[in-house]
């Protein structure tokens, strides 16, 4: 039996005695939560160098060259925006006003659905909070497998309309993911014959998913604060639901900070580590952070999206040859979630094989050379 996903962190717990603030009440930014440059080694504010024509890529599903300007944007920026994706307009209304609900609940409340520190599902800090010196100024939900259990602890009388919400929001997301898929391996020249695990339709009907509620509040001191460190998703990719507030920002080559502006319906899509290791480093994973704002919430939804659990990922031999060797040794998810929660943004480098052959790629490998 492979290691089931929830079981991903058995082995990695994660023993923060921190306590849980009740966010409303703070009108001053704690110590705790004060970043200076040294906390985080990345650049401290977006760049205006250039940012005229410097926007992430929106691609409209519906046009016939998606597969072509997938391929293109995977490639150089590792995030798009997608529109026309088929996710109706009124489920990402429930969610939203789901997240909404849940993280407006009492704190004692919420940690009844608390994660427990060697857990997947539950409420709390993200796991990354471990890394760093600072507190993030969010609060997370996350949920794998059935919330039922959690949810009748938050919501005794409407757990059940909460449940129906989660099971549609990931039912559709899983397709959409599976069609995200096929037009990112698409545009590599890769087919259904060439990914097994993709299932006898090659609708990926085994993957595995994690949802992730992340709430930011507004904060007296955002200059100051950081929502969510920067990190790469240890996913193939995350489909991520914005509301109309902004605060994603993802690393334009290595030097500067870019915004991916919420754009009314419109979905954002991340390269995540698996991906990155799947196409030998064609498509490099993307650094992103999530900064907080003064006077309005923040929330944002996250499907991260991987393979079945029994599924080992390493480059596709389609992608080899003479002059392009695997650079990855073959990981599941699980445990290549067990390598981030050991070494964080040197997870990718730790699971790889040889230095790349060419300089210049390396150059271009934010994970070779500027995390890992
Ligand atoms: C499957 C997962 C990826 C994730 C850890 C998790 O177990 C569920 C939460 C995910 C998340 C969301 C916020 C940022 C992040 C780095 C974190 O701390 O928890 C990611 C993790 C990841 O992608 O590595
Ligand atoms: O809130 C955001 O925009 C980013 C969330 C994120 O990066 C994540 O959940 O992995
Ligand atoms: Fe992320």
């Amino acid at each position: 039996m492979p290691a089931r996903l929830s079981d991903a962190f058995k082995s990695h717990p994660l023993n923060l005695q921190l306590k849980h603030p009740d966010f409303s009440s703070l009108q001053e930014l704690p110590d705790s939560y004060a970043w200076s440059q040294n906390d985080d080694q990345y650049p401290s504010s977006p760049g205006s160098f250039g940012a005229e024509q410097d926007s992430v890529p929106v691609i409209d599903l519906s046009d016939p060259n998606a597969l072509k300007l997938t391929g293109h944007a995977c490639r150089t920026w590792g995030v798009f925006q997608v529109t026309n994706h088929g996710i109706p307009s009124k489920l990402l209304d429930d969610i939203e006003s789901a997240g909404r609900s849940l993280f407006s609940l009492p704190v004692q409340q919420k940690l009844k659905a608390a994660r427990s520190p060697d857990g997947i599902s539950g409420y709390g800090f993200a796991r990354i909070s471990s890394f760093f010196q600072k507190l993030m100024w969010s609060e997370g939900f996350t949920i794998v497998g059935s919330p039922l259990d959690h949810f009748r602890q938050l919501w005794p009388q409407d757990y059940n309309k909460f449940c129906n919400i989660i099971e549609e929001y990931e039912k559709e997301m899983k397709k959409l993911a599976g069609r995200l898929m096929w037009l990112m391996l698409g545009s590599l020249g890769i087919s259904k014959e060439d990914v097994k695990w993709a299932g006898p339709k090659g609708d990926f009907r085994d993957a595995s998913a994690a949802l992730q509620l992340n709430s930011y509040p507004a904060c007296p001191d955002p200059d100051r604060a950081m929502g969510l460190a920067a990190h790469t998703d240890s996913t193939l990719l995350t489909i991520l639901y914005q509301n109309n507030t902004s605060g994603l920002q993802v690393l334009r080559e290595g030097t500067r900070w870019v915004t991916v502006p919420p754009l009314p319906g419109a979905l954002v899509v991340n390269v995540g580590d698996l991906i990155h290791i799947l196409s030998n480093g064609l498509y490099p994973s993307v650094l992103h952070q999530a900064v907080v704002n003064r006077s309005r919430h923040r929330l944002s939804i996250a499907y991260l999206y991987g393979p079945p659990d029994s599924v080992q990922i390493s480059p596709l031999s389609k992608l080899l040859g003479p002059s392009q060797p695997p650079l990855y040794r073959p990981i599941t998810w699980n445990e290549y979630l067990g390598t981030k929660a050991k070494h964080f943004n040197k997870a990718l480098s730790s699971v790889r094989l040889c230095a790349p052959l060419n300089a210049l790629v390396d150059v271009s490998d934010h994970n070779s050379v500027k995390v890992g």
